[in-house]
């Protein structure tokens, strides 16, 4: 069984489920995502010939993470340099260079802060002749390299994942996909609000693509979701709300801040709660064991 080291960061494969981490606003859910990702490359102890390969996603969202992580490898606490990336999605048509682009965005928030070289990134080519292809060996250069280790999501209002959008097949792969007009209105604040300048179309992972990650951490923040992340959460496996896929997923995590919160039932968010103090208490007796030398260790795996 897989243990990570540290504290907030205990779960296990044995977990088997989908957790809910919910901190009060978006930087604290930042904080959290990035503390979480820099345990688990730092466990992985990645080498040039063992990389660890991580999903990574665009949006407002997981901005504050970026910006925690970046801190991180500032504070020498973590390198990217043996991480290989792989995004979400990127817009069909638009110039690689356009200031709105997936590739833009991801280098001007992320990777140009850290220490990853250049050709362990991945992005899909949105101005690709062949789209299809494209996608296809997207696809393959994942399994190259023997998968991904941990998918970093964002969703849409929607509740899609990656550009999911409602309908989706949970068993699709990387594609090209038109945007649902939702999408559309919500992307166009990053396009002047100019609603015809917004791509229709863009190339993603598949929901399947995502639920192969061995581990799948979702960042959910703002009002705006609170309606898709009770879907996710308190409702049934839904092609109509494709986040509510990561309920099939044995190691998935979604972490949300306390305004997406707001549509969850008041018992859901209690059972969380309750599910991560527990945790703390546990991992807090844990530690008081192994520093008197005393075992066996209980594990949290073993509570549920
Ligand atoms: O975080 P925001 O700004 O709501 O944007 C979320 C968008 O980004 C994505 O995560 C793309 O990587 C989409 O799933 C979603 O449409």
């Amino acid at each position: 069984m897989r243990m990570s080291k540290n504290s907030n960061a205990l779960r296990t494969n044995a977990d088997n489920r989908l957790g809910l981490i919910i901190r009060e606003n978006a930087p604290s859910v930042g904080d959290y995502i990035a503390n979480y990702i820099c345990r688990r490359i730092n466990d992985f102890d990645p080498t040039a010939e063992k990389p660890f390969v991580l999903g990574l996603p665009t949006g407002s969202s997981p901005i504050p993470t970026y910006k925690a992580l970046i801190k991180l490898v500032k504070a020498g606490k973590l390198s990217f340099k043996h991480v290989v990336t792989f995004n979400m999605d990127e817009y069909v048509g638009l110039p690689q260079d356009h200031s709105e682009s997936y590739h833009t965005f991801m280098f001007r928030e992320f990777f140009s802060h850290v220490d990853i070289p250049p050709s362990q990134v991945h992005i899909l080519n949105g101005n690709a002749t062949d789209l299809i292809a494209e996608c296809n060996s997207y696809e393959e250069k994942i399994k190259e390299y023997g998968g991904i280790e941990l998918f970093l999501g964002g969703i849409g209002e929607d509740g899609h994942i990656a550009f999911n959008e409602p309908g989706s097949s949970l068993a699709s792969r990387t594609r090209i996909k038109t945007l649902a007009y939702d999408t559309i209105l919500a992307n166009a604040r990053f396009f002047n609000n100019d609603i015809s300048a917004v791509p229709h179309m863009a190339l993603t992972v598949g929901v399947a693509t995502v639920l192969d990650s061995r581990e799948i951490v979702v960042v959910v923040t703002g009002q705006r979701k609170a309606l898709a992340l009770s879907k996710a959460i308190e409702g049934g496996v839904n092609h109509l709300w494709t986040l509510s896929a990561l309920q099939l997923h044995p190691w998935a995590l979604v972490v949300a801040d306390e305004d997406a919160t707001a549509e969850l039932r008041v018992k859901t968010v209690k059972y969380f709660k309750s599910i991560e103090r527990v945790q703390d208490e546990v991992e807090a007796t844990q530690r008081e064991l192994k520093s008197k030398g005393k075992g066996p260790v209980p594990q949290v795996g073993s509570m549920e």
